[in-house]
């Protein structure tokens, strides 16, 4: 009689991902937390060792009541002078290292907490690796007075810039912000793209991550994890 292993869910993977994220964590950490499905993963798996952690420095609500929840202190940034590391997924990570991220609308925060830990530590699904950063709409978070203007710039570009909704009216993000999702665009220079656009005014952060781009992917696979090293 022959056995067959159902291949493992995107659930499954992203399961996965975050408990190997644990390894990451060294104790006595203030550990960098970002958003996201995946993240969430990450999150419970901490909740057995969250006596062994000093607490969490986090990128958005959603993660902080999460986080809460589970007993886990959250620190502002602004009372954490660095972190060791920064967990967090991505909506599209390339060979580089270099990601698109933002589906969730955290994007601004996740790079502010990016931008304080020595690691980023990237976990995702396999669905995740590009040869190049762009399928996915680029998340851009914007002045509200400043949406149409940036949109115009975009069509420049040759993309299409959306206003992204919720329930029929404009996502708020927790910085108070709307987020443009734009497609179309490729981004062939990430670093470049990145600084230029994070130039124009009213854009408060562009979504794609080549200044805070992950140190390490842990990817889920058919496979298992696989770690990869930029
Ligand atoms: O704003 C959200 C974040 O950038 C997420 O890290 C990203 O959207 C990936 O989320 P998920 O793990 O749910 O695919």
């Amino acid at each position: 009689m022959t056995t067959s292993t159902a291949p493992l869910s995107q659930d499954e993977l992203k399961t996965l991902v975050g408990q190997a994220a644990v390894r990451y964590v060294t104790p006595g950490d203030i550990v960098g937390v970002g958003t996201g499905s995946t993240v969430n993963k990450f999150i419970d798996a901490l909740a057995p060792i969250k006596d062994q952690i000093k607490g969490a420095v986090s990128s958005s609500v959603a993660s902080t009541e999460r986080l809460k929840a589970l007993g886990i202190t959250v620190f502002d940034a602004n009372e954490v002078e660095s972190l060791s590391v920064y967990i967090d997924g991505a909506d599209e990570i390339d060979g580089k290292g270099y990601m698109v991220k933002g589906g969730g609308a955290a994007l601004t925060r996740e790079k502010i907490v990016a931008a304080m830990a020595e690691r980023f530590v990237c976990i995702a699904d396999a669905s995740k690796l590009v040869d190049a950063l762009g399928t996915f709409p680029l998340p851009v978070e914007v002045i509200p007075m400043a949406a149409q203007q940036i949109a115009r710039r975009f069509a420049a570009l040759g993309g299409t810039a959306t206003l992204r909704l919720k329930d029929g009216q404009p996502l708020v993000t927790d910085n108070g912000q709307h987020i443009l999702d734009v497609r179309g665009l490729r981004v062939a220079d990430p670093l470049a793209f990145e600084s230029d656009v994070n130039q124009w005014p009213g854009v408060v952060t562009v979504g794609v991550f080549a200044h805070q781009k992950a140190s390490i992917c842990l990817l889920g696979t058919a496979e298992g994890v696989k770690t990869i090293n930029y």
